[in-house]
């Protein structure tokens, strides 16, 4: 068996589309175009490079994007106050911060302070509460975008058994809610479990975002299974891998990421999705 590939690429453009056409109407019928703020401390490279990505998505996708690009020297008083700030200023619908954040700056003191109905990707205690008690408001892009990745396939998630590889708070748990809400059986792996291979090689659905190339053999992947790869690691000659051996594993999986060209634009497809969504529930 070779896998079908879940083009994240043309997904993504699909679902940037429909935002634009929602985008359209709305400002139609006398709305203001979503505006998003996009804060990015310091030079990170790869933060870069995502943060242009969002902003060329806000633009296919008719939201405004203000961007906000702070040196590294920022302190976590300046970033306090500029979240208070775009929390205050009723022109902007969403806020997104680009994590990692420098070391001296608390990441979780910052998400926390970010205004629930702003917080567009979605990594506020409220809103991953919400996504767990399974009355969403805004659910993290990654996970919301590997859902549709998934819906793409037209398999039924229900009664499946999804092996997530990885616990992080951006990736691994909200991604474990999304598919319990789906009614999938979900099982969490992390550094201390056992049998990670025999784990893997049980699931029906395998979604790897542990950030280390390769790392889930394609000789675990069961015959049919679908893999989702979140792992975006770029390595010594500049190319992009992801958490999977993809060329092994396609022999054996049914539907397969690739990366790049599949979650990371999912990623931000989802951005505007959350954006669009934040801005019709602050003025419905
Ligand atoms: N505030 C946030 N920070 C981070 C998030 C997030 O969801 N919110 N997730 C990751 C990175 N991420 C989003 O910002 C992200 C990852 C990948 C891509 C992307 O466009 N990937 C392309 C390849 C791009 C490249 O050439 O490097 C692809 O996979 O094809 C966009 C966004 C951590 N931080």
């Amino acid at each position: 068996m070779t896998a079908q590939i879940l083009d994240g690429k043309a997904i993504s453009q699909d679902i940037v589309q429909s935002v634009r056409a929602k985008v359209d109407a709305r400002t139609a019928a006398g709305h203001r175009a979503p505006a998003l703020a996009v804060v990015l401390v310091g030079s990170d490279p790869a933060s870069q490079v995502y943060v242009g990505n969002k902003k060329r998505q806000c633009e296919n996708a008719g939201i405004t994007s203000l961007a906000y690009d702070l040196p590294e020297t920022t302190s976590e008083a300046e970033l306090v106050a500029l979240v208070g700030k775009l929390n205050a200023d009723d022109a902007v619908d969403g806020i997104l911060v680009q994590l990692p954040l420098p070391a001296h700056i608390n990441a979780e003191k910052i998400i926390e302070l970010i205004d629930p109905v702003k917080d567009v990707d979605g990594f506020h205690p409220y809103n991953i509460g919400r996504l767990a008690l399974k009355m969403p408001l805004l659910r993290p892009c990654t996970p919301r975008g590997v859902m549709t990745l998934l819906e793409r396939t037209g398999i039924d998630l229900v009664g499946k058994d999804a092996v997530i590889v990885g616990a992080s708070n951006i990736v691994g748990r909200p991604q474990a809610l999304e598919l319990l809400l789906a009614r999938a059986t979900v099982t969490v792996c992390h550094s201390k479990t056992k049998d990670l291979a025999g784990k893997v090689h049980g699931a029906d659905v395998v979604v790897a975002g542990v950030g280390i190339p390769n790392f889930v053999k394609g000789e675990w992947i069961k015959p049919g299974a679908i893999v989702i790869d979140v792992g975006i690691n770029r390595l010594p000659d500049g190319k992009l891998c992801g958490d999977v051996e993809f060329e092994v594993a396609r022999q054996h999986a049914s539907w397969i990421t690739p990366v790049p060209g599949g979650v990371g634009l999912m990623t931000v497809a989802t951005l505007m999705q959350n954006t669009f969504d934040a801005a019709v529930n602050r003025k419905p």
